[in-house]
């Protein structure tokens, strides 16, 4: 008699996984190969920024009150009292109708309180000295970039878990960061399995197929911020299978396979996690493709048992391999981040498991457009390439109609959720 399953919500099968997942560890880089890490502390200015008040433009730091009766018929003029360009400092103090040329960037001398550009000042000679005749009057502050206008000290500018981008990157430098502590990336272990798999480099048999997961798999991971351990394509045999599993577990951090977890008579995953005393969290979700998706832990390491078709894969890892491994990168919206999209298709039959059709999305007058990738099922490969989201469709008795709102799950943002799995839209919103 073929094992039963009892199906279980995607939410309620996420929220196991996210239980058994913890943070991981720190470690320090440097600032240039910090990019696509995640933070493993918070950044906190600790200056401000600008640290000094500084000149915007090319031109002449003034007082503004030396301006106050200027105009075109009755210009002022100022004495230039000294020349700095960035990175110099005037020293000294600017006294009164004197002037001090300034270059952009460079720190506004004392007893300056505006700044003038060059454009608009008549510079002459008298007497080998120089001065600037001013048409306008300025008032205090004028063209000046004030210390602590961008970012003040002490300000919290990225928690931990933030993903570095080239604006996070830019802090770091700011902040004197040549060194950064990063979340360790999680060793994210990869087994395929299935006796009908060959390498890439082989050429087609009867009966075979190239062994296409595991790479993607690799992918999946580099995507969501771990570090992969490809342990190779395995037969379908129960003992070598068993001793890959149980000899895989001692060098990662969580493991993945592919195939093997449904009911066939190689299908021996389910016999692997029991042999090894590892308690399955779950073996059913509630949902299209993955329905077999099946996750067990070992004393605390997590075990993802994804399914062997290509999209079913695809989907177990994103919905629960993805936040284990951003969860270890510290990160707090380990889900994927959730919009709200316009249907681009109809799906009038009904399911009654919750749908994930990968999905591409664009833009029509403002609105975000859902469609199908392509081919829609389980087994399919080729609409993972354009994929950049999951359009879901929540099981039920009735279809959807093209042109209704529905939730998707986006493949390529960075941000995340904290928790997607709530309110996703029940029904049928026009
Ligand atoms: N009697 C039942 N049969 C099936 C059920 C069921 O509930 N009762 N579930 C079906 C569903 S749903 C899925 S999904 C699949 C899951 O199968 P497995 O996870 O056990 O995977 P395999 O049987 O090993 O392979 C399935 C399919 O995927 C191909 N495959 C496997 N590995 C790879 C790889 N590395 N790269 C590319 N393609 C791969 C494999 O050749 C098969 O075609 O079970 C259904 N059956
Ligand atoms: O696990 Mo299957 O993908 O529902 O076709
Ligand atoms: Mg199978």
């Amino acid at each position: 008699m073929v094992e039963r399953r009892t199906p279980i919500s995607i939410g309620e099968c996420v929220r196991k996984v996210t239980q058994y997942a913890k943070n991981g560890k720190k470690e320090t880089i440097s600032l240039e190969s910090a990019s696509g890490r995640f933070l493993a502390e918070d950044l906190i200015a600790d200056h401000n920024v600008p640290s000094f008040d500084r000149s915007p433009y090319d031109g002449f730091a003034i007082r503004s009150e030396d301006t106050r009766t200027a105009t075109s018929h009755h210009p002022v003029s100022l004495k230039v009292a000294g020349e700095i360009g960035a990175g110099m400092v005037f020293d000294g103090q600017v006294g009164a109708f004197e002037a001090v040329r300034i270059m952009t960037g460079a720190q506004i001398p004392e007893g300056c309180n505006a700044v003038i550009m060059l454009e608009l000042v008549n510079e002459f000679t008298e007497a080998n000295q120089k001065f600037i005749e001013i048409k306008r009057s300025l008032n205090e502050g004028d063209n000046i970039s004030f210390e602590g206008e961008d970012t003040t000290k002490g300000a919290v500018l990225a928690k931990r878990g933030t993903y570095i981008n080239p604006g996070i990157t830019a802090l770091l430098a700011t902040f004197g960061y040549s060194n950064v502590p990063v979340a360790k990336k999680p060793i994210v272990g990869v087994l395929a399995t299935g006796s009908e798999l060959l390498e890439v480099s082989e050429q087609l048999k009867p009966g075979k197929i190239r062994n296409s997961n595991a790479y993607m798999i690799l992918s999946q991971i580099e995507r969501a911020g771990g570090e992969f351990k490809y342990l190779g394509k395995l037969d379908d045999d129960f003992d070598s299978c068993f001793m890959a599993v149980k000899n895989a577990l001692s060098e990662v951090d969580m493991l993945i396979t592919t195939g093997g977890v449904s009911v066939g008579d190689y299908d021996y995953l389910p016999a692997i996690y029991d042999k090894l005393g590892a308690a399955v969290l779950f073996n059913k979700v509630a949902m299209r493709p993955g329905s077999v998706t099946t996750v067990a832990q070992m004393n605390g390491k997590l075990l993802f048992g994804l399914s062997g078709n290509p999209s079913a894969c695809y989907v177990g890892f994103e919905l629960f391999a993805r936040p284990a491994i951003r969860i270890q990168l510290f990160n707090d919206r380990p889900h994927l981040k959730r919009e709200t999209a316009w249907l681009g298709e109809d799906f009038t039959k009904p399911n009654p498991f919750t749908r994930l059709i990968r999905g591409s999305l664009s833009y029509d007058e403002g609105r975000l457009l859902a469609s199908p990738s392509g081919f829609n099922k389980s087994g399919a490969v080729s609409s993972l390439a354009t994929a950049d989201a999951f359009i879901v469709l929540p099981g039920g008795t009735r279809g959807y109609q093209k042109g209704m709102a529905v939730d998707v799950l986006l493949l390529e943002d960075v941000q995340g959720s904290e928790w997607p799995w709530d309110n996703i839209v029940p029904s049928y919103r026009m």
